[in-house]
């Protein structure tokens, strides 16, 4: 049987570096990969997205422009939309490619499982390595809904093939994709419907994001619908409808379902070769990646890590650096992410909740966005910060900030949560007027009790 060193299974966010760092230092490396290099996110999810949503969202501010006095009409020529994306996407997939192959990673295209311990078939190749790293994603979860199956419905997976804009749009699930997505066509002009089972969107979020959230929905002229399931789906004569639980019936030319992810682990005969699963199918690892077969680590999404690109990514960072003696682990990093809609949701580190259930006496101060100068001058009225702190240690333990580009200030936040820093460091720091930034001292103010904490023209 051949050997390798290193074998990777999927060239997700964290699989391609460590296969190409392994190989640069002259190992010779293996990456099995059943579909587009790059994984999810090149493929079929951030990049695509949000390249789709630099459209959606140009369309959503000119319309808004009449706010400022700016009236304008709005063309949008859909398949270029669609077809910069693709470009984008194929950029970036090249891209890999030739990282791949100029580190000398040797990638095999074909679907992998194991046959033994540490020992991997694809195609028909059968390799063993001392060191195999499983990186294998997620795929989208697929309801079990009457008339569904066999209909062409969309999930991330196929939505930017689209080259025409569905007049209507039809969206099952509130989360991350079903808003980002669901919001994009709407401002491109789709009548769009969203259908939440629960009874509010990002669910998972604190109750005033999702009010803020399905306040912007609402005036893009998304209809939303909460409490409510899907009874059953009928495609007929290119139109979808829908009947949900309410008795109520949706009509629209596309429908998108997206109600999470499910892990890519069940063509890995992960059993051979002695690696446990959970009962979600997630890989089962332990605080330094390492799976219940020796010399068998597991990375991203597969492994149940928060399923973001920059997690992924972080961990490849740290299991390499286990891998080279270091004693790091995986659970001691300050999580931050975003949310794409508009207004952007930027978080970080814990929310008061969060931070209550550990025991930690914790409160939170929060500033509206009709409290900031920059927001009023831009017309950007929803929103609001939030910080939580310590109110032992003074120490700043998370933000929520929702608001324009949330996701670019929400790092002042990662930093200083990082570097262990109190809310009087930030009190401290005198930002520029007038700016979003601004807002952030403001926001510690409060904790000095100052209830006029704006810049000081308001
Ligand atoms: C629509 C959408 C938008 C998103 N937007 C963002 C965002 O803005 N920011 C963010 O941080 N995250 C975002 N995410 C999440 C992000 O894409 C993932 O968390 C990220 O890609 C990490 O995935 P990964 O490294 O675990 O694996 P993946 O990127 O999923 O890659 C896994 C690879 O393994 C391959 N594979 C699976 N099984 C096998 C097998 N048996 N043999 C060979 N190959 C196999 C797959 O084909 C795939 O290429 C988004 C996701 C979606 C769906
Ligand atoms: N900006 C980003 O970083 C970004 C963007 C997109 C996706 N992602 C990642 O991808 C993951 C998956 O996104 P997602 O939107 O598919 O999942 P999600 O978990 O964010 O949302 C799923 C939604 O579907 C609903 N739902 C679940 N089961 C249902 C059912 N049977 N019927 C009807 N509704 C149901 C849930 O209540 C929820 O509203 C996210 O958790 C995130 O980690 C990240």
């Amino acid at each position: 049987m051949e050997t390798a060193d290193v074998i990777v299974i999927g060239s997700g966010q964290g699989g391609i570096p460590l296969a190409a760092d392994f190989a640069n230092e002259g190992r010779k490396v293996v990456l099995f990969e059943r579909d587009a290099l790059g994984g999810s996110c090149i493929n079929y999810g951030c990049t695509p997205s949000k390249a789709f949503l630099a459209a959606a969202h140009t369309a959503g501010r000119a319309n808004q422009g009449k706010k400022l006095g700016i009236h304008t009409e709005v063309e949008v020529d859909f398949p270029a939309v669609m077809e910069r994306v693709r470009e984008i996407r194929s950029s970036f997939n090249q891209g890999i490619r030739q990282r791949l192959e100029s580190a000398g990673v040797k990638v095999i295209c074909a679907e992998a499982s194991f046959v033994g311990e540490r020992t991997v078939k694809g195609g028909d190749v059968t390799l063993q390595a001392p060191l195999v790293i499983i990186n294998t994603g997620t795929s989208s979860l697929i309801p079990d809904i009457p008339g569904l199956a066999g209909t062409p419905y969309l999930t991330n997976r196929n939505f930017f093939d689209l080259n025409t804009l569905p007049a209507r749009l039809l969206v099952i699930g509130g989360g991350y994709i079903g808003l980002e997505l669901g919001q994009g066509l709407a401002r491109l002009g789709s009548q769009t419907h969203l259908i939440v089972r629960g009874d509010r969107v990002l669910g998972q979020e604190e109750a005033d994001v999702s009010e803020v959230l399905a306040e912007a929905l609402k005036q893009d002229g998304i209809g939303l619908h909460f409490g409510v399931n899907v009874n059953h789906v009928a495609h007929e004569n290119n139109v979808f409808k829908l009947t949900l639980s309410s008795g109520e019936q949706l009509q629209g030319e596309a429908l998108l379902v997206v109600i999470g992810r499910k892990p890519n682990t069940g063509a890995l005969n992960a059993a051979n070769s002695g690696i446990e699963l959970d009962d979600k199918g997630f890989v089962k690892i332990d605080d330094q990646f390492h799976t219940t077969c020796s010399g068998v680590y597991a990375i991203g999404d597969a492994a149940k890590q928060p399923a973001f690109t920059h997690v992924s990514w972080e961990d490849y960072r740290r299991l390499k650096a286990i891998l080279c003696g270091e004693n790091r682990t995986r659970s001691d990093r300050v999580l931050g992410y975003a949310v794409y809609t508009e207004p952007q949701v930027g978080r970080v580190g814990m929310t008061l909740e969060q931070a209550q259930k550990q025991g930690i006496n914790a409160c939170a101060v929060t500033l509206p966005m009709s409290q900031i100068a920059r927001a009023i001058e831009w017309g950007h009225d929803l929103g609001f910060y939030r910080m939580v702190i310590d109110s032992d240690t003074d120490k700043i333990l998370g933000a929520t900030l929702v608001g324009y580009e949330t996701a670019e200030l929400v790092h002042v936040f990662l930093s200083l949560i990082e570097a262990g820093a109190t809310w009087q460091l930030l009190e401290r720091s005198v930002h520029i007027h007038p700016t979003y930034g601004e807002a952030l001292p403001s926001l510690a103010r409060l904790l000095l009790g100052d209830n006029m904490p704006g810049c000081p023209n308001m």
